[in-house]
């Protein structure tokens, strides 16, 4: 087994970097991950802050996104919708109930060659039995529907956690892809039961889950992709009574990524996950190893915090503490 690995700079599809100390704190923490690309919804600050990186516009679904809006948004170089259906997690009070009364929005989508980025899980709602262990199975109904609705509209399923919503991908056409992020490939229930900081929306589920998870990556299936959705929030947050949802895993992403590969003996198929699927997917140009990173074996240490810039606040990233078997050279 070779101790170096070549690869292009990766692109992560889905990734939160925040504003203010903390946007300032993580975003550098991209490349120290080993990623260029990301999908933002701003890009002049973020650009400031890390130069070297490719960024891809995108918006979030609302009302006043109109067909006439996605006309402009689309001459403008926006290249993706994001949709929340509504109280799911984070600031997504005011998410989508209805997809439907957006179907104007998403045919104008469709004409201009744009991608719609799900955030596939439905409310919870203990009359209709959903709860967040079925939140995300309940919503591939309206997966399907849309797909079925408007087959060549780009659609990904971001951050999978189950067996059927990878059945459900792999079943559709070839205008659905499908994001998996780093700490769904390690987690499930007993992870984040009782640990907050393994909590994050969608929540990871049972083992059987995290093994169709791990079979596709193995499997090197071309519609599934890196999306860290990587989720920063103060120790204090993650602490509090209500722990905030989301796992930070930004400035080890590839590295991880090399040793859950690794693991599964599955290496050959890294470079198509964390770079050419999702790009080919996204339409984006193929980037080659050359100047892109290099994977050592040499140990990472896993910091227990980083502090965030000018705060008197930490954030706690994955596998805080610990070690992991590769790093990326300087
Ligand atoms: N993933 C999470 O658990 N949280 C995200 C929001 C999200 O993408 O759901 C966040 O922004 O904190």
């Amino acid at each position: 087994m070779s101790d170096t690995i070549s690869l292009p700079w990766a692109s992560d599809f889905h990734v939160h970097l925040r504003q203010g100390a903390m946007m300032e704190t993580v975003t550098p923490m991209i490349e120290q991950g080993g990623v260029r690309t990301a999908p933002v919804e701003y890009e002049k600050q973020l650009k400031a802050l890390a130069p070297n990186m490719h960024y891809i516009m995108t918006l979030y679904l609302n009302p006043d996104l109109t067909p006439a809006e996605i006309n402009k948004a689309a001459a403008a170089g926006i290249t993706g919708v994001k949709v929340y259906p509504s109280g799911v997690t984070t600031n997504s009070d005011w998410g989508v109930l209805d997809f439907k009364i957006y179907y104007p929005t998403f045919k104008a989508m469709e004409e201009n060659n744009m991608v719609l980025c799900l955030h596939g899980e439905c409310p919870s709602d203990a009359e209709k039995g959903i709860c967040i262990l079925n939140a995300e199975e309940r919503f591939l109904a309206t997966l399907r529907e849309l797909h079925a609705d408007f087959p060549k509209l780009r659609i990904v399923l971001e951050h999978a956690t189950t067996k059927a919503a990878v059945e459900c991908v792999k079943s559709l056409g070839d205008t659905v892809g499908c994001t998996i992020t780093a700490h769904h490939l390690f987690l499930t229930v007993d992870d984040w039961a009782g640990q907050p900081h393994h909590f994050c929306k969608p929540v990871a589920k049972y083992p059987t889950d995290r093994d169709a998870l791990r079979e596709i990556v193995s499997s090197g299936h071309p519609r599934f992709f890196l999306g860290s959705d990587s989720a920063p929030h103060p120790r204090r947050a993650k602490q509090g009574e209500k722990p905030a949802a989301g796992v930070f895993t930004t400035p080890i992403l590839i590295p991880l990524m090399a040793t859950l590969f690794e693991k599964l003996g599955c290496l050959d198929k890294l470079e198509g996950f964390v770079s050419t699927n999702g790009r080919k997917f996204y339409q984006l140009p193929t980037v080659s190893s050359e100047n892109g990173i290099k994977l050592v074996k040499n140990q990472l240490d896993v910091p227990s915090a980083y502090s965030v810039k000018s705060t008197e606040d930490t954030v706690v990233p994955f596998m805080a503490g610990k070690d992991l078997p590769w790093s990326i050279a300087e």
